[in-house]
């Protein structure tokens, strides 16, 4: 489809053309802008402008990877509940904005002509956004800036998201952030479900005034609520789904932190855009930067990855094997 046809069928508030022959604008529900990728050896992903949110990420055999809540509310001001939002300018109501920030309930734009980046990706199968602050912003916020978000899909299937948010402040003004990629990955069954790579560490409990503890030597698994905040975490968080036999990998760059959340029944119920035994079926895993906010001086840019990929989990006398995962290339 060219991209004239594409755009004829969006409103113009996607703006610009896709760069991606594999992207396609359209519409989504209620309505709203989406685009659909699809990667030409069979994988595919959703993001929709409203928020930059992925709502779809599918694997080659067509198997929805990332969780959206049947209860989600596609319309704004309310953030899409499940998929990726992304919380930027403050992630959770740490600070004086809104839970998350304000970028997940803005109208992004398909940015026409980004910057080159640094590191040349191979991935033909992606789109550029990009969300500049409105006036309105500026009175919540006001601090000048540009974020730009590519989303591609990798050759294996991957789903790649790259962050970069600059500072345009033409008066010299500093501003900081802190930052999550709040990824809701889709489980068979919460409690088969295990963490690994986040062992031993310091987290902030957010059920417990953000207090500190050490994680104990265990995997983590799910029998609770949990609302953590892991400082300082290996590049690789292994997710291993033991019913699926299925391992998300997510791997980060230029996010420190790792918050790990699931609502459990009590907060699922009081929840009105998820249904109450929807925590069964998801966690979120989250690339963030959270304890140590980032500080970008005028003219500074800062970037920040998160790669996801669904591998089969390794199977060997009843055990999952973690460690080809976490240590394997
Ligand atoms: O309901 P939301 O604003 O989307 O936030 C959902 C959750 O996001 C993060 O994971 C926070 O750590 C949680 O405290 C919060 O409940």
């Amino acid at each position: 489809m060219s991209s004239e046809k594409v755009l004829s069928s969006a409103s113009a508030s996607a703006s610009a053309p896709l760069a991606s022959p594999h992207a396609e604008l359209c519409r989504g529900i209620n309505g709203l802008d989406k685009v659909v990728l699809r990667d030409p050896r069979g994988s595919s992903a959703e993001v929709y402008l409203y928020g930059a949110h992925v709502t779809s990420w599918k694997n080659d055999h067509g198997e929805e990877l990332l969780f959206v809540s049947s209860k989600a509310i596609f319309k704004p001001p309310k953030a899409i509940r499940g998929g990726i939002p992304i919380c930027f300018p403050q992630f959770s109501n740490i600070g004086s904005l809104e839970q998350h920030g304000f970028a997940r309930n803005r109208l992004w734009t398909i940015d026409a002509d980004p910057p080159p980046f640094s590191t040349t990706s191979s991935s033909k199968t992606f789109v550029d956004l990009i969300l500049k602050p409105s006036e309105e912003d500026m009175k919540i916020w006001a601090h000048s800036f540009e974020f730009r978000l590519r989303v591609a899909l990798g050759p294996g299937g991957d789903l790649l998201l790259t962050s970069r948010i600059r500072n345009t402040s033409v008066d010299g003004k500093p501003f900081s952030f802190t930052f999550a990629y709040h990824t809701y990955f889709s489980v068979s069954d919460i409690s088969e479900v295990r963490v690994e790579g986040l062992e031993t560490l310091d987290y902030l409990d957010n059920l417990q005034n953000r207090e500190r503890f050490t994680e104990q030597g265990d995997a983590i698994t799910f029998e609770s609520e949990v609302d953590k905040i892991y400082l300082s975490t290996p590049t690789k968080i292994a997710i291993l789904d033991h019913e699926k036999k299925r391992t998300f990998v997510l791997r980060k760059d230029g996010l420190p932190d790792a918050v790990v959340w699931n609502p459990w029944d009590k907060k699922a119920k009081a929840m009105v855009d998820f249904g109450d035994e929807e925590y069964k079926h998801m966690l979120c895993v989250e690339a963030a930067a959270v304890e140590k906010p980032i500080t970008l001086k005028a003219g500074e840019e800062w970037k920040g990855r998160q790669e996801l990929s669904a591998v089969p989990s390794s199977y060997c006398s009843g055990q999952l094997d973690p460690q080809k995962v976490l240590h394997g290339s």
